[in-house]
């Protein structure tokens, strides 16, 4: 618009060469039409670019959660949870997108006014710093997640300041970082503007305009040119800048985007009609991934033929570890788990995870109503099937009673209700899928012996469509089991049932007489010892000053 205009005088009316192009247009009615001209592209301009990138960014997010859902349960073992905010770089993409678009429109009129090394050695600096935020920013968010999901202990601790010191060391980190992130933008920012040209303009044009080779309307237009062209070569920058942020940013999101699973999602095929429910384990040997030297599993063989069979062992033993094998979380190292003779691997995955249910040792509720709780990822479930499996798990009659039954939310992580009917209602959830083999690991600890028995009959009744593999350390829990399989050190070193075991005086029998010990003291001879051992400590160390305060054993 201001090249094409004439240097002086009034504006010629009509055209004199014929033009009708939109700069002529504008120079003949500058005000109006350049407003109207500018609103409506602004307007069709924003309203497509926020489409364009609202798209983009649920895009993006959809392919994160996806690939993220899909990754083997050992890259939840190794990865916080602070992905939400390494997500957050989807924002820089958006913003920084926008404004690129909206100035790569300008003629590349200019040249660069940049020292060729600038922008490599900036990109480099500016990734590197975003992905670094992002990381301490994670951790910090870590810390946060994991407090606030874990209010009672850090309560019950006392460690509320220590844990508020920690979040605000972590958060310092990032403000060091997002500090140096900022000097580094005011860098390139300010580097790219574009003085030295302007200072050249006016000096070159003004001897120009005294030369009389150019007349100073002309001269004035042009540097009002330059300076839109400048505002918009100095928007880049800014723009360059952020999406060089954004690009570290979004290295994590590409790098989880792209990252194969390691083959614990089955690829296979097979989903028969039928299943016996045969599981066995065949030479293997584990290591989790996120510590491959230590092995916690060398099992020549499991075998579950069917009917209950509850695994059993000290602390530490691998009991839980089997379980996991048997859900295919993992892939063992050697050796192979196979469900009626055929490896896990082979199944279709959706298949497999219909047939092998498991429930865990802290089932994790969702914040929705117990039905929902129940009928989890099931489409269709019919009612009296769900209240066949909340019956079945003891828990029909705690929800009936409850104000608003099966419609009653259980709060975060089923934080309203209690550890006993958390489990109940999650053995439930297990039940209404029918399934081929029920995984129990510890799935009854938080019960009473009333309701616990009253499940294990329950069980017994469902044993003959379901095998069911018990992890209990409690004695009433798997005396009555088919077979008893005694793990230690992640071998089994006794294997048949209560009666046969008990005879043979090995592991189990003293596993048994130490629990039939303990219940015979109530429970109190372990504490006992241990107040007898603190007490006889604190005398030794201030000698026979518990006496003067009163302490005693009793
Ligand atoms: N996700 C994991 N990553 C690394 N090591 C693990 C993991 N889970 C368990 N382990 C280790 O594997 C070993 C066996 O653990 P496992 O949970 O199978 O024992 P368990 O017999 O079920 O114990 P408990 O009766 O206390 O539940 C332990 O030494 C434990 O530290």
């Amino acid at each position: 618009c201001y090249i094409s205009r004439p240097s002086s005088g009034p504006v010629p009316s009509p055209c004199p060469d014929g033009r009708t192009d939109s700069a002529y247009l504008l120079c003949r009615c500058p005000a109006d039409l350049h407003a109207c001209d500018s609103a409506l592209s602004s307007g069709v301009r924003g309203g497509i670019f926020t489409l364009v990138f609202a798209r983009i960014n649920i895009r993006i997010r959809n392919m994160l959660f996806r690939s993220l859902l899909q990754q083997d349960i050992a890259f939840f073992d190794a990865n916080h949870t602070g992905v939400r905010e390494r997500e957050s770089g989807t924002f820089y993409w958006d913003s920084c997108g926008r404004r690129l678009m909206r100035n790569v429109c300008v003629p590349p009129l200019a040249p660069s006014p940049h020292p060729p090394w600038l922008p490599h050695r900036h990109r480099y600096l500016l990734q590197n710093l975003a992905a670094q935020v992002q990381d301490v920013l994670a951790k910090a968010n870590n810390l946060a997640e994991e407090t606030i999901s874990s209010m009672k202990t850090v309560r019950s601790f006392g460690t509320e300041e220590t844990e508020c010191r920690e979040y605000c060391r972590r958060m310092q980190d990032v403000y060091t970082l997002n500090r140096k992130e900022a000097m580094a933008f005011s860098f390139f920012t300010c580097s790219g503007r574009v003085s030295d040209v302007q200072i050249c303009i006016l000096y070159y044009g003004g001897f120009l305009v005294i030369a009389k080779h150019m007349t100073p309307g002309n001269l004035i237009s042009f540097i009002i040119y330059e300076l839109q062209l400048g505002d918009c070569l100095e928007n880049l920058g800014t723009v360059y800048t952020g999406l060089m942020q954004g690009t570290g940013a979004a290295e994590k999101i590409f790098q989880y985007m792209d990252q194969e699973s390691c083959g614990t999602l089955n690829e296979g095929t097979l989903a028969p009609d039928m299943l016996k429910g045969e599981i066995t384990f065949s030479n293997v040997s584990f290591a989790y991934p996120t510590r491959p030297h230590t092995q916690v599993l060398k099992v020549s063989s499991i075998h579950s033929p069917g009917e209950v069979t509850a695994l059993v062992g000290p602390s530490g033993s691998g009991k839980s570890s089997c379980v996991h094998l048997m859900e295919h979380f993992y892939s063992p190292q050697a050796g192979e788990v196979l469900l009626d003779g055929l490896p896990l691997p082979k199944y279709q995955s959706q298949y497999l995870h219909s047939q092998v249910t498991l429930v865990g040792q802290e089932p994790v509720l969702f914040a929705r109503p117990i039905h929902e709780n129940i009928a989890y990822g099931l489409a269709d479930c019919p009612v009296d099937m769900m209240v066949w499996a909340a019956k079945t798990a003891n828990a029909h009659g705690f929800i009936t009673e409850l104000t608003d039954g099966y419609g009653t939310e259980t709060g975060e992580k089923g934080a309203q209700l209690s550890g006993g009917q958390k489990q109940r209602v999650a053995i439930a959830r297990a039940l209404v899928r029918s399934p081929r083999i029920l995984l129990l690991d510890e799935a009854t600890s938080a019960l009473d012996a009333e309701s616990d028995h009253k499940i294990q009959q329950a069980l017994c009744s469902i044993k003959e469509n379901c095998t069911v593999l018990i992890v209990a350390h409690r004695l009433s829990t798997v005396k009555n089991a088919d077979k008893i399989i005694v793990l230690q050190d992640g071998t089994v070193v006794e294997e048949g049932k209560h009666e046969e075991l008990m005879r043979r005086e090995g592991l189990y029998a003293r596993l048994v007489h130490r629990q039939l010990l303990d219940i015979k003291s109530g429970g109190k001879r372990p504490l006992a010892e241990h107040l007898h051992r603190i007490a006889s400590e604190r005398a030794a160390r201030s000698s026979g000053a518990s006496e003067d305060l009163g302490i005693g054993i009793d």
